[in-house]
This record gives structure tokens, sequence and C-alpha cells, in this order.
């Protein structure tokens, strides 16, 4: 049968990339997206956008919902000091399974945990499963309409903290008009838009950074 996308571009990550480095890893992937087939990474531009707000959080525990083929996983998980932990969550088996392969061929396996599951049936197991209490940095990157559900969700389970910084990609395109409206205007979140374009095209999105004033 056919390879699938994820497949092909792990081959692409594994011939075209430097084992253990990150960065030859985040350039092969988005030379494959951008000269042979385009793929929902947060991509170069947002990728962009994505690391500056990591740097300046500075996160010890990070959560991702929708992991696709761990791009924004190492381009997250490079960023962190050796100590901490991101966990990231993929309702698709074989694209956790693609993702495991890339984030190991970066060299951060030891740093990451893959989860497979729906996002509403994990969020209540993490605190007891990871021995947690807050996520400093989360990143919503799964089915969009589950973006508002979800970070309800993390409320009630005490997973945000003040000063917990939520960052949500494509609220512009697909878009999440209900989160939007949900994170800008309640007092519980000070948030703010970041204009940008849909990965690898001209078509606009943005990424949306909410943080959580506490409760
Ligand atoms: O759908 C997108 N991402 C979500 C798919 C993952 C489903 C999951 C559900 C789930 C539930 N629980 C836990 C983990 C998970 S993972 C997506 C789509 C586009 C796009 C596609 C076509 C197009 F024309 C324009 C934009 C661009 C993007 O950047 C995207 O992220
Ligand atoms: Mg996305």
């Amino acid at each position: 049968t056919r390879t699938t996308r994820p497949q092909r571009l792990l081959q692409a990550v594994s011939i075209n990339a430097v084992r253990g480095d990150p960065d030859s890893v985040i350039k092969a992937i988005d030379h494959f997206c951008k000269h042979t087939e385009w793929a929902m990474n947060v991509g170069d531009e947002k990728g962009a956008i994505l690391d500056l707000v990591v740097m300046e959080t500075c996160p010890s525990t990070v959560l991702e919902l929708g992991t696709y083929c761990g791009y924004s996983t190492v381009r997250i998980t490079r960023l962190l000091p050796p100590a901490t932990k991101l966990i990231t969550v993929e309702m698709n088996p074989e694209y956790a399974h693609v993702a495991r392969q890339v984030i190991q061929h970066a060299g951060l396996q030891d740093k990451v945990c893959v989860l497979e599951g729906e996002s509403a049936d994990l969020i209540p197991k993490m605190a007891n499963m990871f021995g947690i209490q807050a996520f400093d940095f989360v990143f919503l990157d799964h089915w969009k309409d589950h973006y508002l559900p979800d970070i309800r969700l993390l409320e009630d389970c005490g997973l945000l903290a003040q000063g917990s910084v939520v960052l949500a990609d494509n609220v512009v395109c697909p878009g999440a008009p209900d989160y939007l409206n949900y994170v800008r205007y309640n007092l519980k979140y000070s948030s703010r838009f970041y204009q940008a374009h849909l990965e690898y095209t001209r078509v606009l999105d943005g990424l949306e950074r909410s943080e959580y004033q506490g409760d």
C-alpha cells in the first residue's frame, strides 16, 4: 500500500536531517513541506513566534495537544532546559508513531512523553500520571472546536496556575472563534494575537497567546 504523508515526511527527516540535531530536523521538515508536500505543521513563520513565546515563558512543565509528526514538539523541546518535561497528546496512533521517530531523530526523546488518546479523556488523569500541579506552558494545535472545552477542562482540573501561558495555533485558519471569544473577553485571561500566515502559504492565520490570571 502507498505510504502515508507522515511516513513520507519522516523519510525526508531520516535522509536530510542530522541525528541529534533538532534544528536540522526542523529545516528538513520545512523544506519537505515547502518543496514536496504541504503538511499541517505549525511551520517556520508561526514557529518563530512559538519559539519567542516559549523562550520568554521559560516553562518547566509543558503540555502540547496535537502532536501530528512532532514538528512543534521538537521546536519547543529544543528550547527547554534539561530537567523539564514536555507531554504531547496525539489521538492518531500512526501519527504518534511517526512523531516518536522524528523526536528521536532530534535526540529529544528523554524530555518528551508522547501520549496516545483524546485530550478530554487524558487531561483529568495528568496530575496523577505525572505528579504535576500546573502546566507553565500549553500549546493548542488539535481539533479547533476542542480548544475551548479543553482549556475549560484544564482550569477545572487545576492544571493552570497564575502566569500559565496558553498559545493556540490556527485561530484564524481553520479558526477557533468560540475559543477566541472566551480568552479575549474573560477576565481570567490576558490575551494577545500574533498575526501570521497558514504554514507554507500566504493565507492569513495567527496565534493567540493567553496568560491565565489565576482563579
Ligand atoms: O486540524 C488541524 N490540526 C488538528 C488535527 C489533529 C487532530 C487531533 C485531535 C486530538 C484530540 N485529542 C488529542 C489529540 C488530538 S490530535 C490543522 C489543520 C490545518 C489546515 C488544514 C487544511 C487547510 F486547508 C487549512 C488548515 C492547519 C493546522 O495548522 C492544523 O493544526
Ligand atoms: Mg496547527
